[in-house]
């Protein structure tokens, strides 16, 4: 479902990814382990197309998606992929609850209809007292389990969770 093939990536002088390919098939739950800084994170980034590779290609479902226009490739990303940051990156002036929602706003739900979705997330993850309160007011596991909610709110065909086991543990659950 979802390849990634011969995929260079590099920042300044630091070459992060030098020809990775991989295959993953629906269904199916990959971890990738390595050592900190050895490109977990610049793999993760470029299969979910918030970064484009220096060469290589990432191809879902046979369609070739590193070279998507950018209106393009938001759309995709917005209706494909869930994503959950190594820091979380709730928004820190909305709610929990709000947070969740946000990326059934972004695909045009009602504001109603995404609270619901939310809510349903968040009592699934064993989190619905967090609902009304803001990330500053979290602890490391509720933000983690908040920002599992806000992957999944969508119900997206890929998760990517740039975690360590907590996240991957909640979202084998899911
Ligand atoms: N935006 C960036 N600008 C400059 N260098 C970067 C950037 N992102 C990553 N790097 C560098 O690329 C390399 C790979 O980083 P990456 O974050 O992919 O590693 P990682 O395996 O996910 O690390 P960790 O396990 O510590 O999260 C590192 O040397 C890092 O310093």
């Amino acid at each position: 479902m979802l390849e990634a093939r011969g995929l260079v990536k590099s920042f300044g002088r630091t070459r992060a990814l030098t020809g990775v390919s991989l295959e993953i098939a629906e269904g199916e739950i990959v971890a990738i382990t390595g050592p900190s800084g050895s490109g977990k994170s610049t793999l993760l980034y470029c299969l979910a197309g918030i970064i484009r590779p220096e060469s290589g290609e990432v191809v879902l479902d046979g369609r070739r998606i590193d070279t998507l226009a950018e209106a393009e490739l938001t759309k995709l990303r917005r209706e494909s992929f869930g994503v959950v940051f190594q820091f979380g990156e709730l928004v820190p002036e909305l709610t929990a609850a709000e947070n969740v929602a946000l990326p059934m706003r972004f695909n045009r739900h009602g504001r109603q209809e995404s609270m619901n979705g939310a809510a349903d997330r968040l009592a699934r993850l064993g989190v619905s007292d967090c609902a009304d309160q803001r990330p500053g007011e979290l602890s490391g596991g509720q933000l983690q389990r908040v920002a599992v909610a806000r992957a999944l709110v969508t119900g997206p065909r890929v998760v990517f969770a740039d975690e360590p086991t907590g996240a991957l543990d909640t979202l084998g659950g899911e």
